[in-house]
């Protein structure tokens, strides 16, 4: 068998878990700037500061529906004031409040000028076209200055931000139609395996089984910000492998292999794809399970080898396709990698290698699932987290923290 580059023979070391993630961080940069506008920059980072276009009020407005009035005239005692007018919001400006005089005025209105009050309508009582106030005033004047929420010029969202509903809403009320977003990677999918078929066909067989990770994969790579660009299955052949991975590295940045990854007969992914110049940037990392993950360049493009066991490839996947998708985004790799500290309700087991172990939270902290494999895929419906075991002899008692990430 030919020597895979970055690859490790069982007697050779693996590389170790944060060894790989700081090599993958490395070659997670972000792809380029777009700009988007407000209803598709949703879940997107930005790479520019958004800057307020607008004061915001962008002149002293009332709080509140009312009369608007001038403090001097409250401060002489009087308190029955003629009406002169009506101001509503979305008004233009408007004459000075004539002194000693009021004007009717709706809540996100401008103030006439050298009004400084407004006084609620509930508080007030109408005689003929007069307005009488109340004898005790509240401090309160209902009045929100111009500029006192942001003023032009502002840096209301700083680069890296990711836009959720409210800085969407920053945005809009900045006065910005469209954003500077980083670009979303382009993920395609290629499922391995002489055994598999699409899901709804297998049973008409007497061998055959449901490809369960490509829909699966994709599914989570879009949680994570990526843009599916299609999937293909191949069987396990190294010209179809190679093929089929010429035809989707033309139309992603990054392209998923799942299965194949490791040592039997038939397992190709990586030698097929050494000759589209695949560089392998890691391969066989010292965890449980999912070592024979593995990730390269091809030229621009990123790829990532998954196992083929399911639990092994769901978790890998979160491991390392979530980082590396918001690394080429803009969220950088840690959006995906920091971990919840909790305690672990029970003694988790040990092992020699590294595991990444899927877990439950309840009130007496992590819960590992009993008797999962690499293989599972019935236990994925209780998984909502996975829960980092450090190797070794050394156990971890019930009480240990340990750091989560959730599914
Ligand atoms: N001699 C060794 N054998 C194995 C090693 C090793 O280091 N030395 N590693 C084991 C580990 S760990 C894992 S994980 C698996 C990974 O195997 P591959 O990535 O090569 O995957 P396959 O051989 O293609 O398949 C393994 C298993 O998973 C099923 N599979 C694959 N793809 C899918 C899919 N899309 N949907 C559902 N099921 C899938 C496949 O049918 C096999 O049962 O290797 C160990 N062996
Ligand atoms: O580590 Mo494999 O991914 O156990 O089955």
């Amino acid at each position: 068998m030919a020597t895979l580059p970055g690859s490790a023979s069982d007697c050779e070391a693996l590389i170790a878990y944060d060894a790989a993630q700081s090599r993958l961080a490395t070659h997670s940069i972000p792809l380029g700037i777009e700009r988007a506008s407000l209803a598709k920059a949703g879940r997107r980072a930005v790479a520019e500061a958004v800057y307020a276009r607008i004061d915001s009020p962008r002149a002293d407005t009332a709080a509140m529906d009312g009369y608007a009035v001038r403090n001097a005239d409250i401060d002489t005692g009087q308190r029955a004031f003629p009406v002169t007018g009506t101001h509503f919001a979305g008004g233009a400006s408007t004459s000075p409040l004539t002194p000693g005089s009021a004007v009717r005025i709706m809540t996100g209105a401008p103030l006439p000028a050298g009004a400084d009050r407004v006084v609620m309508l509930e508080q007030v009582r109408l005689e003929g076209d007069r307005v009488i106030l109340p004898q005790t005033l509240s401090a309160k004047v209902h009045v929100r200055r111009r500029a006192s929420d942001f003023a032009a010029g502002d840096t209301l969202l700083k680069p890296g931000r990711v836009i959720d509903p409210r800085a969407l809403l920053i945005a809009a009320a900045a006065d910005v139609a469209e954003l500077a977003v980083w670009r979303r990677p382009r993920v395609g999918f290629l499922s391995t395996g002489d055994e598999l078929t699409d899901p709804g066909n297998a049973a008409a067989t007497t061998s055959d089984i449901p490809d369960c990770l490509a829909e699966a994969v994709a599914l989570l790579a879009r949680q994570w910000g990526a843009k599916p660009a299609g999937a293909a299955r191949v069987a396990d052949d190294a010209e179809a492998i190679r093929g089929a991975a010429e035809g989707a590295l033309a139309d992603c940045n990054v392209l998923v292999v799942i299965g194949g990854a490791s040592r039997g007969d038939r397992d190709f992914a990586r030698l097929a794809l050494l000759p589209l110049g695949l560089d392998l940037v890691f391969a066989d990392v010292a965890i449980k399970p999912g070592k024979p993950v593995w990730y390269g360049r091809i030229g621009a493009q990123h790829v990532l080898g998954l196992p083929g066991n399911p639990t092994a490839a769901m978790t890998v996947a979160r491991l390392f396709l979530a980082p590396l998708l918001t690394g080429l985004d803009g969220r950088g790799t840690d959006a995906a990698l920091v971990p919840t500290m909790l305690p672990l309700a029970d003694d988790a087991p040990t092992a020699i290698r590294e595991q990444f172990l899927c877990g439950h939270a309840d009130g007496a902290g992590v819960r590992i699932i009993e008797r999962q494999m690499a293989s599972s895929q019935a236990m994925l419906r209780n998984a909502d987290m996975i829960v980092r075991i450090p190797g070794g002899a050394a156990p971890s008692p019930a009480g240990t923290s340990v750091a989560t990430f959730r599914f």
